[in-house]
């Protein structure tokens, strides 16, 4: 039995133009989703998911050729849930070249589902983790990431950057562009306050509303290359220790995500409420549509969300310069 876990994420700057191309820097949080795996005697795979949304439960896939999941629940709405576990199990078969092997695997996570702070990146790192060293094998963390973005870049259609799973798997503030992934050394310890408005969005269906409008829209593609743009100034200004820049560049870039149809009531009444109570600067985190803010600040910002009626639950976080890491062997 092994048990790995792995960080959720904010995004600094730089969600959705990055899946075109543009720079983005997400940073690690000290929130994890936990993944324990032992491996069984048969080909099965059963997962176990207690903090999803759909209600804690359990699904036993026969490890057939059809490899249907035996729990009384709409086919669709398994596969939507379990598509990552899934698909992390595979890219642990492919890798150690065991096609056959068979998992049971329990997942606890921290991070709230598809609000922003990279659940499904976590899940995926945390999970390839726990099953290869559970088979014997110590995978470079560079290795996982490069597996847990060709997962989430199957169960999202094919609508996936490198950032989440890269940032989750190395820990600290990253830097991806296209496949240039890597991490950023000097970036001094910053203060967030995550804002919660309780809800979700689903980032296969944000995107591919982006990349339809960047399509057929110049003053879209535009907005993408200016999101570049902000990202140049805001990884400047966090080299330099610049909060002040750290702050603007975050604001401007909430604009940008604004313009691009990624916001939300919830999510902009969040920023104002964060900026109200003090925070140098404040944006959406990760695809939008409802979800997670992330402001540059302290306890005054926290307080301010906390009276926002937007605001479900709001946070302090901080860097987390850890990535995966194996809990227990
Ligand atoms: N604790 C969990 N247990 C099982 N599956 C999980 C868990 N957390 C996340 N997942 C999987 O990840 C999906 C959410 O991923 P999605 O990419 O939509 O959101 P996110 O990663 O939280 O946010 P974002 O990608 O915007 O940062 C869930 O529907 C589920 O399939
Ligand atoms: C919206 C997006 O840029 C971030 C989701 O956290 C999608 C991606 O990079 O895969
Ligand atoms: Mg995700």
């Amino acid at each position: 039995m092994v048990t790995a876990s792995a960080p959720g994420k904010v995004y600094c700057f730089g969600e959705h133009a990055v899946v075109y191309g543009e720079p983005a820097i997400p940073c690690a949080i000290d929130r994890r989703a936990r993944v324990t795996v032992t491996e069984r005697a048969d080909s099965a795979l059963r997962i176990s998911a207690d903090d999803l949304s759909l209600e804690g439960f359990t699904v036993a896939y026969d490890g057939g050729p059809e490899d249907r999941p035996n729990v009384d629940a709409p086919e669709s709405l398994l596969d939507a849930a379990m598509g990552y576990v899934r698909e992390s199990i595979a890219q642990v078969r492919d890798l150690l070249d065991r096609p056959e092997a068979g998992f049971d695997v329990e997942i606890h996570s921290e991070i709230p589902l598809g609000a922003g702070l990279g659940s499904s990146a976590a899940v995926t790192v945390a999970a390839i983790t726990a099953a290869a060293v559970e088979c014997g094998h110590d995978p470079d963390p560079a290795i996982v990431a490069d597996r847990a973005f060709q997962v989430e870049h199957s169960v999202q259609d094919g609508e996936a950057s490198r950032a989440d799973t890269f940032c989750s798997a190395m820990g600290g503030a990253v830097r991806v562009e296209g496949e240039d992934c890597r991490r950023l050394e000097d970036v001094p310890t910053l203060e967030f306050v995550v804002g919660y408005d309780g809800g979700a969005g689903d980032t296969g269906a944000l995107v591919r509303g982006v990349r339809a409008d960047r399509d057929r829209y110049d003053s879209i593609r535009e907005t993408i290359d200016t999101i570049g743009a902000v990202v140049r100034e805001g990884q400047a200004a966090l080299e330099a220790g610049d909060r002040d820049a750290i702050g603007r560049c975050m604001d401007v870039n909430h604009g940008l995500l604004s313009a691009l149809g990624v916001s939300a009531r919830s999510l902009d009444a969040m920023v104002w409420a964060a900026r109200d109570g003090g925070a140098r600067g404040a944006k959406l985190t990760g695809a939008g549509g409802g979800g997670c803010i992330v402001a540059l600040g302290d306890g005054p910002v926290r307080r301010a969300l906390e009276f926002s009626t937007a605001c479900e639950q709001a946070f302090a976080t901080a860097i987390d310069r850890d990535g995966v890491r194996v809990e227990q062997r």
